[in-house]
């Protein structure tokens, strides 16, 4: 219930501002609704008519008197009625395809909106799959229901009103014959949709399931290929198939059980409707032209009366997925937004250090991470941070960056909490290269200027130059145009880094953040980073994460991360003089190079 009180603030949200396409819409429906219940009419006014007009052709004494123009005229009546009918329900489909296309176009539009404010923490507690689903799946449900079942969902409920007034007003007696099988009908629809809608469920997760494994597969292809796995992948993918195949199927049984059945219980209702109808006709008070028009009427009235009832059932399900959707797409628009202060301070340059003061902070409120960590880096340092995997160090640029924030402590700009400043006004100033370099469809060029659209040529050039990667994009043939997603030009890891370095460059961050890449980097782009790096730091603040400590040995600071606390700091011959965790760290990696 809590589920349909939400989904329908959801729907109305959105479909509020059509609120003149859908009284149009329900106007027609209306309108349509009228002709579809007076049609019946029609039609038995034609049988009785043309029964009249057969019994006086047939007896001599009033063979002269008879006519059929009152027949013709229930004909065309009829005609007209469908005709009309017909156009009103073409009008209504097309303004509805129009309404549910912008309502799930916007509702698209809001759900990117959205990501785009949400905070890192959401995406890395979220799976990508998990993301993209509220676009695909979930909007696909909304868009199916909507354009398909909640205009049909009123069309139907008026129909049946339409028709129960009908019948009543035509005969009370056969209007209660009609309706007598109602609650049975109802009964089994429900009984099947449960059954049928379990299945479904399970059929639904086992697609996940089946969709999961595939795309582990594929990101694991190089572990499987290398291990002579396939065999046992192809073996897995069989089993998780058939579950899916399964589920289908038994679900398919029961959902296509429905229909039939409900043909078959309109049938007999239409076959009851006939013998009370007849015993009317023989034994009532009325004439058999009369009778027989009335038979006529209430066939296609119970006819017509299970129609709602079979869709509105049928409908149950993707009304059912249509509410998940918006349950999960809402889950989504509450999540809180990223905090950006109103006035929060501007930063013009840093003028002159930056500081992480006593820092603690957990991702979650049972598990601290960081405990109590001071750093302090004068405007144009650089400070390096070492320590084995899980120390904190990616911690620690999360916090620089606001990604997160801290849960004691402070991290300052020139002496401003970065909790005070304008968040957009930070992030412009700080710059960074992340381990795994994204590069985004498009060109290399597009790729450079990412940060800076408006960027030059020369710019762009000169960005390149200091990244190290300028002659190695002109060896391309098709140079700074060259696609980053064309078969022929996959980048290596450490160009990927370098094409980000030069991005970052572009941008004249005032703070640069370095995660150094550690895999897949040959000994030559690796000397290639390594000069890239040290062009860009020159002269500007930056933390680099450094896997390597060569890369390192000029760094001005030198922290040592273990556990989340600060074990060791200083440069580097301070520390090797130390004789600690970082001599030991260095000798054993220099042992290697
Ligand atoms: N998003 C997150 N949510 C919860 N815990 C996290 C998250 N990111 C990291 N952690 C945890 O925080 C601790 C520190 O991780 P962090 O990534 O800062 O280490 P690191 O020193 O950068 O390691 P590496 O050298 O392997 O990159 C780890 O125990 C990790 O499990």
């Amino acid at each position: 219930m809590q589920e349909f009180k939400q989904g329908t603030k959801f729907f109305v949200q959105y479909l509020k501002q059509y609120k003149l396409g859908i009284a149009f819409v329900f106007v027609l429906t209306i309108v349509s609704t009228y002709l579809q219940v007076k049609a019946p009419i029609f039609m038995g006014n034609a049988i009785t008519d043309l029964a009249k007009y057969v019994e006086l052709r047939l007896n001599p004494m009033t063979h002269n008197l008879a006519s059929k123009t009152d027949f013709h005229h229930a004909l065309m009546m009829m005609l007209m009625f469908f005709l009309f009918n017909a156009v009103a329900m073409f009008i209504s489909s097309l303004v509805i395809s129009r309404i549910t296309g912008y309502s799930t176009n916007a509702m698209r539009v809001g759900l990117f909106q959205k990501l785009q404010k949400m905070t890192i923490k959401y995406f890395d507690s979220h799976k990508d799959g998990e993301i993209l689903s509220r676009f695909t799946s979930d909007l696909d449900n909304i868009f199916n229901a909507m354009n398909q079942g909640l205009f049909q969902l009123f069309s139907n409920i008026t129909l049946m009103i339409g028709i129960l007034i009908m019948m009543f007003r035509e005969s009370a007696e056969l209007a209660w014959v009609t309706v007598a099988s109602t609650p049975i009908t109802i009964l089994i629809a429900f009984f099947m949709i449960r059954k049928a809608r379990k299945y479904v469920d399970l059929q639904q997760d086992e697609v996940g399931r089946l969709n999961g494994y595939i795309n582990e597969q594929i990101t694991g292809e190089r572990v499987i290929i290398t291990n002579g796995l396939q065999k046992e992948s192809v073996d897995n993918f069989l089993e998780h198939n058939e579950r899916v195949r399964q589920a289908t199927f038994t679900g398919q049984v029961y959902s296509g059980m429905l229909f039939p059945l409900m043909q078959g219980m309109s049938l007999i209702n239409t076959a009851v409707v006939i013998f009370f109808g007849s015993y009317l006709a023989l034994h009532g008070d009325m004439s058999r032209a009369t009778a027989l028009g009335l038979v006529v009427i209430f066939v296609q009235y119970s006819q017509q009366y299970y129609q709602p009832i079979t869709q509105l059932t049928s409908m149950y399900n993707m009304l059912q997925l249509a509410l998940t959707g918006a349950r999960r797409i809402n889950e989504v628009m509450v999540e809180p937004n990223e905090i950006n202060p109103t006035n929060g301070k501007h930063i013009d340059n840093l003028k002159s250090k930056i500081m992480l003061d006593d820092v603690h902070f957990g991702y979650d409120a049972n598990r601290e991470i960081l405990h109590g960590i001071s750093i302090e880096v004068d405007k144009g340092q650089m400070v390096a941070l070492v320590g084995p995997t899980g120390s904190g160090k990616t911690t620690v640029m999360n916090l620089l960056n606001r990604f997160y924030d801290v849960t004691g402590g402070s991290v300052k700009f020139d002496g401003v909490d970065v909790r005070e400043m304008d968040i957009d006004s930070l992030r412009d100033h700080v710059g960074i290269v992340l381990q795994e370099s994204v590069l985004f469809s498009g060109t290399i060029r597009d790729n450079i200027v990412f940060g800076k659209p408006d960027a030059t040529d020369e710019q762009m050039y000169a960005a390149a130059e200091e990244a190290n990667i300028h002659d190695f994009i002109m060896s391309l043939e098709d140079g700074y145009d060259t696609k980053v997603t064309d078969e022929n030009s996959v980048f290596s890891t450490g160009q990927k880094q370098l094409i980000s370095i030069a991005r970052t460059i572009l941008t004249n961050p005032d703070l640069l953040i370095l995660d150094e890449a550690t895999s897949n980097v040959d000994t030559v782009t690796e000397a290639r980073i390594q000069k890239a790096m040290d062009n860009v730091i020159k002269g500007r603040t930056s933390f680099v994460i450094a896997h390597r400590l060569k890369t390192i040995l000029n760094a001005d600071k030198i922290v040592v991360l273990k556990d989340g606390n600060i074990i060791e700091e200083g440069n580097h011959h301070e520390l090797l003089a130390e004789n600690g965790f970082y001599a030991e760290l260095y000798n054993n990696q220099m042992v290697f190079e």
